[in-house]
């Protein structure tokens, strides 16, 4: 590694001797990425507010996925399919690609990181397809996250594979009751809670009074997600990513969860950047695309107060 890129990532020891890359911009800003499920587990602001949901009983322990921060589900969302929950790429250790293909360059972000998935031989027992998954965590001018994600079909026996994704970001909240997230509204959704049927958000904007499991269908590019209390609004932009995934678990399903406090769903809210309704499929020697950039922008907004339009259209 060059020195100048070692001032901005050091590869360290995490919780249970994990390795973890430590991203540090010049500007302030940081994040934290696991080599255990090519998982970031922290990002924090220039002030180091910590921006991301990490459960304080998160057991970053293998085979089990780590608790908060942003998993990655591949190659299978959910249950949508025959392998475990989410897939295998949370609980595989990926490695660090010191040669990554060309990227669009920006000189503008010092800080970054790529990491490379590739199947084992155990892997291809279960979904017997070769490939390669080659993840950028960046953090962008103004302290941005940015993750990029390139899968690419490398099957020599001519065979295509299709597969689901999300990007299962645990933002953190000051209190998921004073929580808005916008830009799903009017939007279709299928919900988990119901057997997956199809309905139809109504109202202005989501809100939380119990259990949410929502899968919303071709959604826009951006979606806020506005803490009240804390004046602070998160903004996703996303790209090759048509589907958002809104979970929040509530009491009952915290209380069942061995890696989460009872309580700590009020401080946590899930929204999941994905492609789900319809798998990608690649042929080989394919590639797919799937973008998430994470901002923030503080509000100052009361509850009731809040135009939708100026959150959303903010750059
Ligand atoms: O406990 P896991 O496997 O990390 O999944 C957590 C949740 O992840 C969400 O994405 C799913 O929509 C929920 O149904 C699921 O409960």
């Amino acid at each position: 590694m060059s020195s100048e890129k070692s001032r901005y990532y050091e590869v360290c020891k995490g919780f249970n001797g994990l390795d973890k890359v430590l991203l540090r911009d010049p500007r302030g800003s940081s994040a934290e990425v696991y080599l255990y499920g090519g998982h970031v587990t922290s990002w924090k602001n220039d002030h180091g507010e910590e921006l991301l949901f990490l459960s304080s009983k998160a057991t970053f322990k293998p085979p089990k996925a780590i608790r908060g921060g942003i998993p990655i589900c591949f190659p299978q969302f959910s249950c949508h399919g025959n392998l475990d929950q989410h897939g295998f790429a949370r609980n595989r250790f990926w490695a660090i690609d010191d040669h990554p293909p060309p990227f669009p360059t920006n000189n503008s972000i010092k800080a970054f990181v790529d990491l490379i998935l590739k199947p084992s031989e155990e892997e291809m027992k279960i979904w017997p397809h070769s490939f390669e998954f080659r993840l950028r965590v960046a953090l962008g001018p103004g302290g941005d996250l940015m993750l990029t994600s390139r899968i690419r079909n490398t099957n020599t026996d001519g065979k295509p594979f299709s597969f689901t994704f999300a990007y299962h970001t645990y933002f953190s909240v000051s209190d998921i009751c004073e929580v808005r997230v916008e830009g799903l509204e009017t939007l279709d959704y299928l919900d988990n809670l119901q057997k997956k049927k199809r309905f139809t958000e109504q109202g202005d904007a989501l809100t939380f009074e119990s259990e949410v499991d929502k899968m919303y269908l071709s959604t826009p590019t951006k979606i806020a997600i506005i803490d009240h209390e804390k004046k602070r609004t998160y903004v996703l932009r996303k790209d090759g990513l048509p589907d958002a995934v809104v979970w929040n678990p509530w009491d009952k399903k915290a209380k069942a969860m061995t890696d989460f406090g009872d309580n700590e769903y009020k401080h946590m809210v899930c929204v999941e950047a994905a492609a789900i309704e319809k798998p990608i499929t690649l042929k080989p020697g394919e590639e797919w695309k799937g973008r998430l950039e994470l901002s923030i922008v503080s509000s100052s907004y009361c509850s009731g107060q809040l135009d939708p339009r100026r959150v959303l259209q903010c750059s």
